[in-house]
């Protein structure tokens, strides 16, 4: 497989813009993920890779290999090497599942010796060694998406774009196919591009993550690097539900909100955009609120709307300073106070990020 790089990739549907200016790289035997509110550009750059729609501006490479960009003539989609998987798994009825797998090889006149071993390794890879003369009707979906994931990797692909492979399959097929997309990143070297709006499915598959906005990359960095430290609080809003408050950073580092009623000491803000003073927005993420008894938080205290439980915690939805505001909590949120609808409780700051307004 190939390292991808996308260089200063702008596009356009006629004379609407949908993306600018993006920078990328997938380096070898990587997954990235592509992440992003409905309409934020993230299948028209996949798209835009895979050569169905041509930049305005910009180049993408793929290894040594410009595929557009630089000049010259755009590589037609079928010449890129590049494989690519839907969410409605576009696998042919009247094929069996071995006959679907071998189509590209018998395109490319592989062999038969050589595309019987390849078919083999595929079917084995995707876990449907014994399914290779049943016909796609006779499969589950998540079978018949793996079968689709067989079919992409078999013709050895540059790389491997998923737009949304996954979301049309229930939990936990999902998670288990997740699992055996990981398992293939990691033990045949592919490099992934992938197209998901599902938050829990990027942290989890991703080496990478892009966050995009409006058609711009809005955040990119390991899963790890989003959770800790979003850019920016529409990042902060997009991947943990933050709700943002508008205030002041004073010249010793205290946030205060504009209402008057809530002060935030620098102990207790992380500055993932750099140092910041003056008008600033507070984002409360879910992780770093804790819900307490009334009068022992931060500010007035919050009324209870809906507890959502949960398998690592409860989410307790609240309304506090004109707001929702959603806590995680690790336990029984209950344990030493009511928490129930309706209820007044506290919400203490433990930590929250602070942006340039
Ligand atoms: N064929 C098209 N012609 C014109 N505009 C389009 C076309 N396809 C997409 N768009 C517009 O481009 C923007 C980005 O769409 P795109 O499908 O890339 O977003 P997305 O992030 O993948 O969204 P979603 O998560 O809803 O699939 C949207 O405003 C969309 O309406």
């Amino acid at each position: 497989m190939s390292r991808i790089a996308i260089e200063g990739l702008s596009a356009a549907y006629g004379r609407v813009p949908v993306l600018h200016d993006i920078d990328l790289e997938v380096p070898d035997g990587t997954v990235l993920t592509l992440l992003g509110p409905s309409g934020s550009g993230k299948t028209s750059l996949l798209r835009t890779v895979a050569g169905f729609l041509d930049p305005v501006s910009g180049t993408v490479r793929a290894g040594d290999r410009v595929l557009v960009g630089g000049g010259q003539r755009p590589v037609p989609p079928e010449d890129r090497n590049l494989a690519m998987v839907f969410q409605h798994h576009a696998v042919w009825p009247h094929m069996t599942v071995g006959q679907n797998v071998a189509y590209p090889l018998k395109r490319r006149k592989v062999g038969r010796a050589e595309r019987r071993e390849r078919i083999e390794h595929a079917l084995e890879v995707v876990g449907l060694t014994a399914y290779a003369d049943r016909r796609p009707d006779t499969l589950s979906g998540g079978q018949r998406q793996r079968v689709a994931l067989a079919r992409a990797i078999v013709a050895r692909p540059e790389a491997l774009l998923l737009d949304e492979a996954l979301s049309a399959l229930d939990e936990p097929l999902r998670a288990a196919l997740r699992l055996t997309l990981r398992q293939l990143v990691d033990t045949e070297g592919l490099t992934v591009i992938q197209v998901t709006h599902d938050r829990d499915e990027a942290l989890a598959l991703a080496d990478r993550i892009a966050v995009l906005h409006d058609g711009r990359v809005a955040q990119v960095g390991s899963p790890s690097e989003l959770v800790d430290a979003p850019a920016s609080a529409s990042v902060a809003t997009f991947l943990h539900d933050a709700a943002l408050l508008d205030g002041q950073v004073s010249a010793d580092g205290t946030f205060a909100d504009t209402t008057g009623t809530l002060t935030v000491s620098p102990d207790r803000q992380t500055a993932p955009a750099g140092p910041v003073r003056g008008p600033a927005t507070l984002a409360l993420l879910p992780q770093g609120l804790e819900v307490c008894a009334p009068g022992t938080g931060d500010g007035p205290p919050a009324v209870v709307e809906a507890v959502l439980y949960g398998r690592s915690g409860s989410t307790v939805v609240c309304r506090w300073l004109g707001q929702q505001v959603r806590a995680l909590t690790s336990t029984d949120p209950s344990a030493d106070h009511p928490v129930a609808p309706g209820q007044d409780v506290g919400l203490r700051i433990r930590h929250a990020a602070v942006y340039p307004a």
